[in-house]
This record gives structure tokens, sequence and C-alpha cells, in this order.
């Protein structure tokens, strides 16, 4: 398998709400050791990994501002519910006996190390899984933004995105199961067509940066390594 492999360092985005399972809230710690396993399975490979994780299992921002509260105090609360599942997804790895360390973009020295780009890079030489907590930093922004962000200051050959489902529709395949499912776009057919897996800002900085993204369903156990090693079942968004 390691003959063929398609990025040799890639930035994983991982959604929060896939950590709930079949819960309706918070994590449920098989999920995550399996999350966990994915990711060590792609590291046996040869590969640098990255995460950012969300945050949508705990806490959203704008659940706050939609009943008359302040949305930036709601992004700070959604900003620490990626902090706890980052957390969780260092001790899963860490079980495994695959070094991991989280750097929250908010300073929190007693429960983690601070972001900069230069320690993450050394973390990364050094061949840690480096867990980014605490999105962007800043209100108003999502994870997924984060995660271009964190990819193109990493040198990432690729943005992956792990979520519910398991690639790019012409709609919402929640909403409309009968929607178009494409294997390759561009970040401009993603942008014009409004195809709203992922956020406009993240899109467009990873288009600004040639980033591929790659959409896939985190859900599907050991589906990071096969793309990884140029199968499995995606979608790729290149220039
Ligand atoms: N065109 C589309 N193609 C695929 N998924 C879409 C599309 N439009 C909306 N979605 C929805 O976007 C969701 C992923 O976005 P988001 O809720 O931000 O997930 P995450 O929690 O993974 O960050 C998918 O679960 C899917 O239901
Ligand atoms: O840079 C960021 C990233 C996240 N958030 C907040 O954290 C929440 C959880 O992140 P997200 O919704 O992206 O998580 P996911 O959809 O991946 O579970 C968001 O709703 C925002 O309130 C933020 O304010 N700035």
């Amino acid at each position: 398998m390691t003959a063929e492999i398609r990025y040799r360092r890639v930035l994983l985005k991982v959604s929060g709400e896939a950590l709930m399972g079949e819960q309706g809230f918070g994590i449920d710690v098989a999920v995550v050791d399996r999350i966990a396993s994915d990711i060590a399975e792609a590291r046996a490979l040869g590969v640098e990994i990255s995460v950012v994780i969300g945050g949508g299992n705990i806490f959203r921002g704008v659940a706050v501002a939609s009943k008359g509260g302040d949305r930036v105090t709601g992004d700070h609360m959604g900003m620490l519910g990626t902090v706890i599942n980052a957390l969780a997804l260092r001790t899963s790895l860490t079980k495994m006996g695959v070094d991991a360390i989280v750097l929250s973009a908010i300073a929190m020295p007693e429960i983690c190390e601070s972001f900069t780009q230069r320690a993450a890079l050394q973390h990364q030489a050094a061949g840690r899984v480096v867990i980014f907590a605490g999105g962007t930093g800043n209100p108003f922004f999502t994870t997924d933004s984060a995660g271009a962000l964190r990819a193109a200051e990493m040198g990432a050959a690729a943005l992956f995105k792990g979520t519910q489902v398991d690639g790019i529709y012409s709609a919402d395949p929640k909403l409309q199961p009968d929607a178009e499912r494409y294997d390759k776009l561009t970040h401009a057919e993603v942008l014009q067509r409004g195809l709203a897996v992922m956020d406009v800002a993240a899109v467009a900085l990873a288009r600004e940066n040639h980033i591929p993204i790659v959409v896939f369903s985190i859900h599907q156990k050991g589906e990071f390594a096969r793309i990884l090693a140029g199968a499995g079942r995606a979608t790729i968004v290149s220039d």
C-alpha cells in the first residue's frame, strides 16, 4: 500500500458532531477511539498528519445568537468545546501508542500548549500528530476555516474533511436523497454552485493556496488510509 501514497502531509478536519456517535450530545469514547485508530493507521503509512477538531457536538455560537444572546460569547463557548474534543482525541491516540499533542489557538497553559506555527512544525517534524484546538481563535469563524488556515500554515498537501456524508453532492443529501454525487470538482465550482458542505471562507482560503480538499465519511472505518493510498470513496476538490 505504501508505494502509491497520494499525499505525504495532510491536515484532517474532524467534525465535532461525529464524536457524539448515537448520543445527542457530547463525546462517545468508543467513537473517538475508532477515529484515533483511523489516524494511527494512516500515520503508519508514513503520512504526516495534523488534525483540526470541531465542536458542534458540544456547542455552536449561533445557538446563543439565535436566542438573542451575544454571538461572540457563544463563539467563545464553541471554541472551548473544541478544546474538550481535542483532549479526548489526544487521550485516545496516546492510549494506542501514537505520540500526539494539543495546541490551542486560545492560551490555556495549564491544559495544553498554545498554538504557534513554529511549535506546530517542530512537533510535526518530531513525528507527533498535532491536534489544533480552539479553531482559528476568533469568533465568526468555523473549524472548517481553521482547517484551511492550519493546512496552509503546516504546508499540508491536502485538507481532508471527515464528515457525516461520503462526498459532495449537488444538494445536501440529507435533505435531497436523490442529489447527484461528484467524484471531482474545482474550488470554483464548489463556490459558484453554493455546495454547502464547507463554508465559503474555508473553500476560498484553500483555493487561494492551491490546497486540494478531500471530503469523505469519517464514519467509514479505514477510509482515511484507503484514500491516502489512492483508493477509497471521496470527492476531491482541486484547481
Ligand atoms: N452539497 C452538499 N454536499 C454534501 N453535503 C452537504 C451539501 N450541502 C450541505 N451538506 C451537509 O453539510 C454537512 C457537513 O457540514 P457541517 O455540518 O459543517 O459538518 P461538520 O460537522 O462535518 O463540520 C453534511 O453532513 C451534509 O449534510
Ligand atoms: O475559528 C473558530 C472555530 C469555531 N468557533 C466556534 O466553535 C463552534 C464549533 O465549531 P464548528 O461549528 O466549526 O464545529 P463542527 O461543525 O466541526 O462540529 C462554532 O459553531 C463557533 O461557535 C469559532 O468561534 N471560531
